[in-house]
């Protein structure tokens, strides 16, 4: 299934609660005008070239191997700025000027007269409420509401228009965040993964172990939680599933001793990556950051420049404490990515763009479900219609 399809298919709930809000804010107040005579919103930017549908597994977000200094993440291509759909009215309507996607949906003859609704202060209100509600955060949902107001004011508006409008805003603040996880050539590239108890880090250490394999990568895994034999066990069936060892201790042996012994063991198989699965008990910050320093402190001895990527695992359906989660693990560790899980299932996708926005760290990938290949590249195009309840067909 192509990821769009597939997104918009988990994220329902999300882009149902923004799509039905939006239509009911038309609706509260919005006059019927017949479909045909509105002049096309002609987009005075070339359409950008289709860009391939990442798929999992056909293709996995697996970067190519870059920089020999595994420093700062790579600088991504220059990202693309989307399209506005709906130019302000004083924009040049360039005749000739190429039609996204979106201007050609708009322009075709409808089969009935469409609602609008004239923007104002209201509706902008309204707008605000509905973003607030889907997690988006006070002030990226009045940013955002305020972007779409700028030069509209007083303009009628149908749904689909605001819809489109909103995807543009959300895809301009999702796109310089939409980054795979970096690969480096040290081997083994040192992963650790941190996050809250049940946020998914062991699921998404089993998904992306089974990416990376597919990838031809060699990975070892470390069960570093070793104060819950469940957490370990579970890791071993991820292990397993994606053909990949996992490395345990005793219960209530030193994360960091485990981790030592994953780091040798990974020099001696000449393995690719290592993924360390770490515990993620808040209640007891002091004793987790001395863990996860220690961890640091031990892996450093058999490579000074590890841990190459710190991802921070977050539960999309925590909502707005995925704020508060960021703002401690970064204290604890030096994240250095995120990875947002169960999407699926969820109303609260607005929260990724609240986090783009405040944060700007890296998005890695999204958990879409429970299976092996239910994590997806972000892709922040597809991620902003499906959130919208936007008609890409
Ligand atoms: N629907 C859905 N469920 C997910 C996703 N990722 C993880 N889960 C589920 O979330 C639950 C917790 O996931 P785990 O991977 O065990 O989380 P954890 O962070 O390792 O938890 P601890 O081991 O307790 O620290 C499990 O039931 C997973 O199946 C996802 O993307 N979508």
């Amino acid at each position: 299934m192509a990821f769009f399809s597939k997104l918009k298919d988990r994220l329902f709930k999300s882009s149902s609660k923004i799509e039905q809000g939006l239509d009911a804010i038309v609706e509260d107040g919005g006059v019927e005008e017949p479909a045909s005579p509105r002049p096309d919103p002609v987009i005075p930017q070339p359409e950008p070239e289709p860009q391939p549908v990442p798929e999992v597994p056909d293709r996995p977000e697996v970067p190519q191997p870059e920089p020999a200094d595994p420093g700062p993440a790579p600088v991504p291509p220059e990202a693309p700025q989307p399209a506005d759909p709906i130019p302000p009215p004083s924009a040049p309507e360039e005749s000739g000027a190429s039609r996204s996607l979106l201007g050609r949906l708009f322009s075709r003859p409808g089969p009935g007269p469409v609602l609008r609704r004239t923007l104002d202060d209201e509706m902008l209100e309204q707008l605000e409420e509905l973003l607030i509600a889907a997690d988006m955060g006070v002030d990226t949902a009045l940013r955002v509401t305020s972007n779409i107001a700028e030069g509209r004011i007083g303009r009628k508006l149908s749904s689909a228009e605001i819809k489109a409008l909103l995807a543009a805003e959300i895809t301009r603040i999702m796109e310089p965040v939409a980054r795979p996880m970096p690969l480096y050539p040290k081997r083994p590239q040192v992963v650790l993964v941190v996050g809250v108890n049940g946020s998914g880090k062991t699921t998404t250490i089993g998904k992306l172990a089974s990416q990376f394999k597919s990838a031809g990568k060699k990975v070892v895994i470390a069960a570093g939680d070793t104060f819950r034999a469940a957490a370990v066990e579970q890791l071993q069936v991820w292990g397993d599933r994606a053909g990949v060892p996992v490395l345990t201790a005793p219960e209530g042996s030193d994360p960091a001793s485990l981790a030592f012994d994953a780091m040798t063991r990974a020099q001696a198989d000449g393995a690719d990556l290592l993924l360390i699965d770490t515990a993620g008990r808040l209640q007891n910050r002091a004793d987790l950051m001395e863990e996860l320093a220690k961890i640091v402190r031990v892996i450093r001895k058999k490579d000074d420049t590890a841990p190459h990527n710190t991802l921070l695992v977050l539960d999309a359906t925590t909502g707005q404490n995925a704020v508060s989660q960021v703002e401690t693990f970064q204290k604890l560790a030096d994240v250095s990515g995120l990875v947002m899980t169960k999407l699926d299932g969820t109303a609260k996708g607005g929260i990724l763009v609240s986090l783009a926005d405040r944060f700007g760290l890296p998005i890695h990938a999204i958990g879409v479900g429970e299976q092996i290949d239910d994590l997806a590249p972000f892709d922040p195009k597809d991620f902003a219609a499906a959130l919208t309840g936007l008609d890409r067909s």
